[in-house]
């Protein structure tokens, strides 16, 4: 099983480089991995796996925190309509979004990331993704609200972007103009 020891950390390179696609339909190596990182995820919301491995929780992982600059990602979170997103995925995109903002507003943390860093991290309101399930299947999401800024968080792992990197550094707190807060 993943453990904390296997995810990699600021300065490592495949934070910072753009991910290669999987081709398809994956190996069976490749969804090993991806059934191993939602695995992950799973246990990382679960109160006596937290405890016993020492796991910081988190509702996503893309490949490139394990070191592995592969474009796969794997999300289990419920929104807050209780609608529950659990999916292992091959080659996420966004194929459209909102010019519209959201953001949280307790801004973001990383699995990757040993720090706190304070800020408003302004994420796209509404986006529609396409990609293939662990299961093979190709679906297309619409998103919005904490949905679309957990899967924005992790599409930008396999471009080699960091959630800071989009809080302002002139004035970290204030929310852009167009957004709205993800209630
Ligand atoms: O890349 C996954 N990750 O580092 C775990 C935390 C994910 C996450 C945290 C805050 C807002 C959106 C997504
Ligand atoms: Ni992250």
């Amino acid at each position: 099983m993943l453990t904390m020891k296997d995810i990699v950390r600021e300065g490592h390179e495949s934070l910072r480089i753009k991910a290669t696609k999987v081709n398809l339909p994956a190996t069976e190596e490749e969804k090993e991995l991806l059934t191993k990182m939602l695995q992950f995820i799973k246990n990382s919301q679960d109160e006596e796996m937290i405890e016993k491995y020492d796991l910081r929780s988190g509702v996503g992982l893309a490949a490139p925190q394990l070191g592995i600059s592969k474009r796969m990602i794997a999300v289990h979170f419920s929104d807050h309509n209780e609608r529950l997103y659990s999916y292992g995925l091959f080659n996420p995109r966004i194929i459209s979004h909102s010019v519209e903002q959201t953001y949280l507003p307790g801004g973001e943390g990383c699995l990757s990331v040993d720090r706190d860093v304070p800020g408003i991290v302004p994420r796209y309101a509404r986006i529609t993704v396409k990609a293939t399930t662990l299961e093979g299947e190709d679906i297309k999401l619409r998103l919005k609200g904490y949905a679309a800024v957990v899967f924005q968080h992790e599409i930008d792992h396999l471009n080699g972007v960091m959630f800071y990197d989009h809080i302002d550094k002139n004035d970290p707190m204030t929310p852009p103009d167009n957004a709205v807060s993800v209630d």
